[in-house]
C-alpha cells in the first residue's frame, strides 16, 4: 500500500527538460585558461611572456608577417588563469578539470576543449604522457573513485539507443552480465596501455556526492576526421581505415549526440582506460615538421554519468526512466591549426590541415556569432552545422553546461602568427556566456528523505549483528531520517560578488524552507499512519493476548498429557529394562546350556568312540563263539531232523497198523500185512517225511511182546486197535468186551478237562474214565495246565451229526513243560462217542442196532501249545477206532 501510493507519487513527477534554456538568465561566461609550453630549444626566443597569474604579452617578432604590417604591436591577452610552462599536470588538472568532474557528479554537464596551434601541447594537457598522465585520465580515475561504493550492477542502465537510458531489474542485468562472461571467456583482447593508467592511490574523491543514488558510467570515442564522424571503440578491425562514417542526430531532448555510437559501460578506471587506448591507437596521428605525433582530427572523448535515486528502502534503484539524470563530460582535443607554408603539407596532409582549420574557423565563426547575440539581445543564425565539431557541441553553448577551454601556446617566436590567432579566438570565447547548469532533486520532491542509503545499511548491518534468528524478519523504517538538504553555501561577502552570494543564500533558504515544509507535511503523514497503526497494533494486541490465554489453557492441558505420558513411557522403559536383564539372564542361560550341551555332546561321542571301540573288541572276541555256536546249531537241526524224520516214520507205521485194524478182514489183513511188507521192503528205499504209508510192515502187526521199540501210548493205542477190531479174535490182537470197555485215559493221573461249551449229560455208562480232573471252560493261563498236580489234557467238543445225533468227542493228550517254562500238549487219543435214538434204530448198521452209543478214537500227533490253547485235532487225525457197543 504504501509503496503503491509512492509510486503514483514518483509518476506525478515530470522530468525537468535538459535541453531548457534557464531563463531566468544566470550563465557563466566560457571559462578559458593558457598554457604555456616549455621552449624545446635555449636558441629559441620567446614571443610571450607572462606578465600575471592571468595574463599573457603577446610581442611580435621581427619574423612575423604581423610585424612587417605597421600596426604590429605588442599585446596582453587575458585568462581565468595562465599557467606557465613548468606548471604540473595535476595543478592543471585541479584547476581547470576537478570543477567541471565536481559538476558532473552532482549532474552537470560540462565540456573541456584544448584550443592551440599544432605543437603547442594540446595532447599533452588532454591525454598526456607515460607516468604523467594529462586531464582525461585523471577525470577516469577521480570519477569512479568517487562513485565506487554508489556504482549500479552492471547493465541495470542500459543505452536504448537514442541517447537515452533504459532501467533494467536486476535479474535482466544478472542475465547480460552472464552472457557477457560467457563472450569475455570466449577471447576478448586486452587493449589496456598500463602507462597510461595512474595509481588510484594518488586520488582523493570528491566530497558531496548524494549517496541515495546509484551511478554508472559510460563512456564513447569518436573522432571527426575531414569532418567526418568515426567511432573508435567500434568492434572491428584496430585501424579507423575501415570504420564507418556515423551521423549526428538530435535526440527527444534537444540534444546532439552521434547516431549509432559504441557506448560503453565502464566499471573501473582501468577498463576505462582499456577503451581509451582501444581508441586512441585508431586515432589518426601523422608525422608532420612541426610534430613528430600531430593530430590529424579532432577526438571526442565522452563520460556520461547516469544516475537514478534508489527506491524508500534504500536498496533497488527506482524502475522510473523520468528520475534518471544524465550528465556529461566531453573531453575535447581539437586538432592544431597550422599554416600550410610553414608544414609543407601536401596532398592528405594538405587537406586534413584544411579541413582542421575551416572547422577551427567555423568553431570561431560559431563563438563570434554566439557572442553577438548574447550581447546584442539579437538571434542571428548561428552556423553550427558547418562543421560537425560545432554541430556536435551546439548544446553546450546554446544549453546548459559548465564550458572550458584550455589555450596550449608555444611561446617561440615562429609560431607568433599562428599564436596570435588563437589569442584573438580566446580572448572571444571567453566573452561568451552558457547557461548556468541547474540541477533538481528529484528525490526530495517526491517525499524520498535523504539519507536512506546510509541508514538501510547501517539497519542491515545492526540486523545482522543481532544473533536472534527473527532479527531477518525486521524491517526497516527509513521514515525517522529527514535532511533539509546540502550545507550552507560560503557567506562570505565581498564587495563584487555580494549580491550574487545573498541570491543564492536566499535561494537556499527557500529551499530549506520549502523542504522543511515538506518534512512536516511528510511528518503530519507519517504520525497519522503511525497513530492509526498504533490502533491497529492495540486491537491486534488484544486479540493475541485472548488468543495466547486460550494458547496458555491448550498448554498446561498439553502438558499435562505430555506429563502422564512421559511417566508411562518411564514405566515402559523400566519393564522394558526388566525384561531386557531377565532376556540377558536367559540368554546367559541359553549359552551356558549350550556349553554344557555342548560338554556332554562332546562327553557322549567320547563314550561312543569308547564303545564302537570295545563293540569292535567283543565282536572280535566272540565272533568264535558266535561260529562254535553255529556248528553246535547246525548239529543240533541235523540231529533234530533225525529225530523228526524218525517220528514220521512211527508215526507211519502206526497210520497203517490203524488202516489195517480198520478194515476187519484178516484176508484183507494178510494181504494187507503182505502189502506192507512188500511196502516196508521198499520203505527204505521210497519214504519220504509226510508220504502216508498204505499199510504198516508186518512187524507191526505182532504181538505187542514183538514190538519192543514202541512206547507205553503206542503200545496202548495198538492193543486198543487189536481189542476194538471185531475180528482181532482170530489172530492175537485182544477183542475188548464192549460191555466192560474203559477209557485208555483212564489212568489214574491229573487231568485237565476243558470244556469250552456246556456239555449235554450223556446219562451212559459209556463215558471215560478220567480221574483226578479238575473241569474248566475257559484255559486263560499256562498254568491251567502246566503245573505239578497236571500232566494230561482233554478238550471236549459235542456237536450234531448229518443226522442229527449227538456226536461228543475227546481229543486226549500229554502236558509236557517247555524249557521257556510254558507247556506243549501232545495230542496222542480221540475218543468219540455218538448216541443214537431208539427210534431210528432200524436205520443203522447191525453193530448200532446193539447199542445206542458208538465210540471211535483217534490219535493225533503231537502239538505244541506254548502259551497258546490247544486246537481240535480234526486237521491232525491220524487214527480213528469204532466200537460198537
Ligand atoms: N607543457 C609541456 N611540457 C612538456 N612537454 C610538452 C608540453 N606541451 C607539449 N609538450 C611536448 O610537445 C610535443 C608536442 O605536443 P603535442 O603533441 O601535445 O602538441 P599538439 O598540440 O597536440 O599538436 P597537434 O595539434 O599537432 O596534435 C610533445 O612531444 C609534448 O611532449
Amino acid at each position: 500500500m504504501k509503496s503503491a501510493k509512492s509510486k503514483q507519487r514518483l509518476n506525478d513527477i515530470r522530468t525537468p527538460a535538459r535541453s531548457k534554456q534557464n531563463l531566468n538568465g544566470e550563465r557563466d561566461p566560457v571559462q578559458v585558461y593558457c598554457r604555456l609550453r616549455p621552449m624545446q630549444r635555449d636558441s629559441d626566443s620567446p614571443c610571450m611572456k607572462i606578465i600575471s597569474p592571468t595574463m599573457v604579452l603577446l610581442t611580435p617578432p621581427a619574423t612575423a608577417i604581423s610585424y612587417r604590417n605597421e600596426n604590429a604591436k605588442t599585446m596582453k591577452y587575458t585568462f581565468k588563469e595562465v599557467f606557465p610552462p613548468e606548471t604540473t599536470q595535476q595543478e592543471v588538472f585541479d584547476k581547470v578539470a576537478l570543477p567541471i568532474v565536481e559538476g558532473l557528479i552532482k549532474g552537470k554537464n560540462g565540456l573541456l576543449f584544448t584550443y592551440g596551434v599544432t605543437g603547442s601541447g594540446k595532447t599533452f594537457t588532454m591525454t598526456g604522457e607515460p607516468q604523467n598522465c594529462g586531464i582525461l585520465p585523471r577525470c577516469l580515475n577521480i570519477i569512479f573513485k568517487t562513485i565506487n561504493d554508489f556504482q549500479a550492477h552492471k547493465y541495470i542502465f542500459k543505452p536504448d539507443k537514442m541517447n537515452m537510458f533504459d532501467i533494467q531489474t536486476e535479474a535482466e542485468a544478472m542475465l547480460e552480465r552472464q552472457q557477457e562472461l560467457h563472450k569475455f571467456k570466449c577471447g576478448k583482447k586486452n587493449n589496456s596501455n598500463p602507462d597510461l593508467a595512474m595509481s588510484s592511490s594518488d586520488v582523493t574523491k570528491i566530497e558531496g556526492i548524494n549517496e541515495d543514488n546509484q551511478y554508472a558510467v559510460f563512456v564513447t570515442y569518436v573522432e571527426i576526421y575531414n569532418n567526418s564522424v568515426f567511432d573508435l571503440l567500434e568492434d572491428g578491425p584496430p585501424i579507423s581505415k575501415n570504420l564507418p562514417v556515423k551521423i549526428i542526430r538530435e535526440d527527444a531532448a534537444h540534444n546532439m549526440y552521434v547516431h549509432g555510437v559504441t557506448e560503453v559501460e565502464i566499471k573501473s578506471a582501468e577498463e576505462a582506460f582499456e577503451a581509451f587506448y582501444l581508441g586512441l591507437k585508431r586515432k589518426r596521428m601523422a608525422h608532420t615538421s612541426l610534430n613528430a605525433e600531430s593530430s590529424r582530427s579532432h577526438s571526442v572523448f565522452t563520460i556520461r554519468l547516469v544516475q537514478a535515486p534508489v527506491d524508500e528502502m534504500g536498496e533497488a534503484v527506482i524502475q522510473n526512466k523520468k528520475f534518471l539524470n544524465i550528465s556529461q563530460l566531453s573531453l575535447v582535443d581539437l586538432a592544431g591549426s597550422e599554416r600550410t607554408n610553414r608544414t609543407k603539407n601536401t596532398g592528405q596532409r594538405l587537406r586534413e590541415a584544411g579541413n582542421i582549420n575551416k572547422s577551427l574557423m567555423t568553431l570561431r565563426t560559431c563563438l563570434e556569432a554566439l557572442r553577438e547575440n548574447q550581447i546584442s539581445g539579437a538571434n542571428n543564425m548561428v552556423p553550427y552545422r558547418e562543421s560537425k565539431i560545432t554541430h556536435l557541441f551546439k548544446n553546450f553553448f546554446e544549453g546548459e553546461g559548465q564550458v572550458r577551454m584550455v589555450v596550449c601556446a608555444n611561446p617561440r617566436a615562429e609560431d607568433y602568427d599562428e599564436t596570435l590567432q588563437v589569442m584573438r579566438f580566446a580572448e572571444m570565447a571567453a566573452e561568451v556566456e552558457v547557461a548556468k547548469p541547474q540541477v533538481i532533486d528529484i528525490a526530495a520532491n517526491i517525499g524520498l528523505t535523504s539519507g536512506r542509503r546510509k541508514a538501510n545499511r547501517l539497519f542491515t548491518t545492526a540486523r545482522d549483528n543481532i544473533v536472534r534468528p527473527e532479527a531477518k524478519d525486521l524491517e526497516m523504517d527509513l521514515g525517522l531520517v529527514y535532511s533539509l538538504g546540502p550545507d550552507f553555501p560560503s557567506l562570505e561577502l565581498n564587495s563584487s560578488q555580494a549580491n550574487h552570494i545573498i541570491k543564492e543564500l536566499m535561494a537556499h533558504l527557500e529551499m530549506r524552507i520549502s523542504r522543511r515544509e515538506t518534512l512536516k507535511r511528510s511528518k503530519a503523514i507519517k504520525d497519522e499512519r503511525l497513530r492509526s497503526a498504533l490502533l491497529d497494533l492495540e486491537k491486534d494486541s488484544l486479540e493475541i493476548r485472548s488468543e495466547n490465554a486460550s494458547l496458555r489453557g491448550q498448554l498446561a492441558a498439553s502438558e499435562r498429557r505430555v506429563r502422564a505420558l512421559e511417566e508411562r513411557l518411564t514405566a515402559t522403559e523400566n519393564a522394558s529394562l526388566t525384561h531386557q536383564r531377565k532376556l540377558n539372564e536367559l540368554t546367559e542361560y541359553t549359552s551356558s546350556l549350550k556349553r554344557e550341551l555342548q560338554e556332554k555332546e562332546m562327553l557322549l561321542s567320547q563314550n561312543k568312540f569308547d564303545k564302537e571301540k570295545q563293540k569292535k573288541i567283543l565282536e572280535r572276541k566272540y565272533n568264535h563263539k558266535i561260529a562254535a555256536e553255529h556248528e553246535k546249531a547246525k548239529e543240533i537241526n541235523y540231529e533234530k531232523e533225525r529225530l523228526k524224520n524218525a517220528i514220521e516214520e512211527k508215526e507211519n507205521r502206526l497210520r497203517i497198523i490203524a488202516e489195517a485194524l480198520n478194515r476187519g478182514d484178516n484176508d484183507d489183513m494178510n494181504k494187507m500185512t503182505g502189502e506192507m511188507g512188500a511196502q516196508t521192503s521198499n520203505r527204505d528205499r521210497d519214504f519220504t517225511p509226510g508220504s502216508t504209508p498204505r499199510a504198516l510192515p508186518a512187524h507191526l502187526l505182532t504181538p505187542f511182546s514183538s514190538v519192543p521199540q514202541t512206547n507205553h501210548n503206542q503200545r496202548e493205542t495198538l492193543r486198543d486197535t487189536q481189542r476194538d477190531t471185531p475180528s482181532s479174535s482170530r489172530r492175537g490182537i485182544a477183542i475188548a468186551n464192549p460191555r466192560h470197555r474203559r477209557s485208555i485215559s483212564a489212568d489214574g493221573r491229573g487231568w485237565v478237562e476243558h470244556a469250552p461249551n456246556k456239555i449235554v449229560p450223556m446219562g451212559t455208562v459209556m463215558k471215560p474214565n478220567i480221574v483226578n480232573s479238575k473241569v474248566i471252560n475257559k484255559l486263560t493261563s499256562v498254568k491251567d495246565i502246566a503245573n505239578s498236580r497236571t500232566s494230561k489234557y482233554c478238550l471236549i467238543s459235542q456237536e450234531q451229526d448229518t443226522d442229527g445225533e449227538l456226536e461228543t468227542k475227546l481229543y486226549k493228550g500229554d502236558v509236557v513243560p517247555t524249557c521257556g517254562g510254558g507247556a506243549q500238549v501232545i495230542f496222542n487219543d480221540v475218543e468219540m462217542l455218538k448216541q443214537f435214538s431208539p427210534t431210528r434204530e432200524s436205520s443203522h448198521s447191525h453193530s448200532n442196532r446193539q447199542s445206542g452209543t458208538n465210540c471211535a478214537r483217534h490219535s493225533g500227533k503231537r502239538r505244541d501249545t506254548n502259551n497258546s490253547p490247544p486246537q481240535t485235532p480234526s486237521n491232525t487225525s491220524k487214527k480213528q477206532r469204532v466200537d460198537d457197543d
